[in-house]
């Protein structure tokens, strides 16, 4: 009985995005319908036959006192699109608020304690992949334990999506991610103006966003690439892809957080889907170019269903992921 409303919400985000991926507006080139077709690839079937946890077990690593909102929409955004278990590593702090938002998440108070490294790596062979960042906040402390957590998961091969502090930390260790394919780094402009400077020690060039996005991912050892902003523009190094999906000019905190999150379910699906599904492109930058694709959509009518509503911040932007 408790499955009801979940399935019918999860088949209700894989309408939203068929929708998304059926549009045909904003700057519609043939490449973004074809990507678009690539990424409806990737989605797997809904069966009678599997069991609870094969369509995607995510990590969330981030969340502190002062942030708890970030961890828990990118928690959420994994299982609205259809993962079946979302956990969240956070600190001690964050982790009752965390759990009041949601009885769907399941959240483990570890990133402050001493053993914060030992506490997530016991997970890591349950999940399938990690968003790292979100709400995590800059102390010291966490950010060394972060950094463990994110040598480990290399170590065992899990596809980590990077975002906000996370960001922050490879910008202060690019050789943390350096060279290793299963990263995808979700930086908005600043995020991307920092790690240019710290990987390529020298400013960007912003009259050329592709060329910038593309030698960042190179820079990075093929690292893939989603610079957020009017337009995403994403790269693995070889390819670059624009995502002009149009989205909504209503500008609130939390956005990025669907996307991150997301964005973590679409990767693991891109992955075990394999080339073969994308037709030969990388599985990473299809994936990207789905979450890109579907936090544009659902902004787009959630301001059209509530307009500039100021009361209720960021909720107008995710209520289209559970018509
Ligand atoms: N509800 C929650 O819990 C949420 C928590 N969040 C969490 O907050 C943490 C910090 O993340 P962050 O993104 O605020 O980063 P940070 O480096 O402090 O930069 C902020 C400053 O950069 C600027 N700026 C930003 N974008 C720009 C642009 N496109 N173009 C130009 N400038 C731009 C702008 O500067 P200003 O205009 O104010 O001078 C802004 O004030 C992180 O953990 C994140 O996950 C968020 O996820 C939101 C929801
Ligand atoms: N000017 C814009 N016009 C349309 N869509 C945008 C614009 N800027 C960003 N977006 C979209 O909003 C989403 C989040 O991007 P944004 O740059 O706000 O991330 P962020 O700053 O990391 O957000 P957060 O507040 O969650 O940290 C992305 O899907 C991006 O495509
Ligand atoms: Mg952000």
């Amino acid at each position: 009985m408790a499955l009801g409303p979940r399935c019918g919400a999860i088949r209700a985000c894989r309408r939203v995005l068929e929708r998304a991926f059926s549009l045909r507006k904003a700057h519609s080139i043939k490449d973004m319908e074809n990507t678009l077709q690539l990424v409806r690839n990737i989605i797997p079937p809904l069966s009678s036959t599997k069991h609870k946890g094969q369509d995607g077990r995510i990590g969330v690593v981030g969340g502190c006192q002062e942030y708890t909102g970030a961890p828990y929409f990118a928690a959420i955004s994994a299982l609205k699109v259809g993962a079946d278990l979302s956990h969240v590593f956070c600190a001690s702090a964050a982790a009752p608020v965390i759990k009041a938002y949601s009885p769907e998440l399941i959240v483990h108070p570890v990133l402050d304690s001493p053993n914060a490294v030992h506490e997530v790596e016991k997970w890591l062979p349950r999940l399938h992949a990690l968003v790292v960042g979100p709400g995590l906040g800059r102390d010291d402390a966490l950010l060394r334990n972060v950094q463990g957590i994110l040598e480990v998961s290399k170590a065992r091969d899990i596809p980590v999506v990077i975002d906000a502090d996370g960001l922050w930390l490879v910008a202060q260790q690019p050789a943390l991610i350096h060279g290793y394919r299963k990263a995808v780094l979700t930086p908005n402009h600043v995020e991307f103006s920092r790690l240019y400077d710290a990987v390529l020690r020298g400013p960007m060039d912003s009259d050329d966003s592709h060329g910038s996005v593309l030698r960042l991912s190179q820079a990075l050892g093929n690292v893939t690439v989603v610079q957020k902003g009017e337009r995403d523009i994403l790269s693995n190094g070889q390819q670059v892809l624009v995502c002009s999906q149009e989205g909504s000019s209503r500008r609130c905190g939390g956005q990025g957080d669907l996307l991150s999150g997301s964005l973590g379910v679409l990767v693991h699906w891109a992955l075990l889907a394999g080339p073969q599904k994308t037709n030969g492109s990388s599985p990473l930058l299809v994936a990207a170019f789905g979450a890109c694709s579907l936090t544009r959509q659902c902004n787009h009518q959630a301001f059209q269903k509530h307009g500039a509503c100021q009361i209720f911040n960021l909720s107008i932007n995710w209520l289209p992921l559970r018509i």
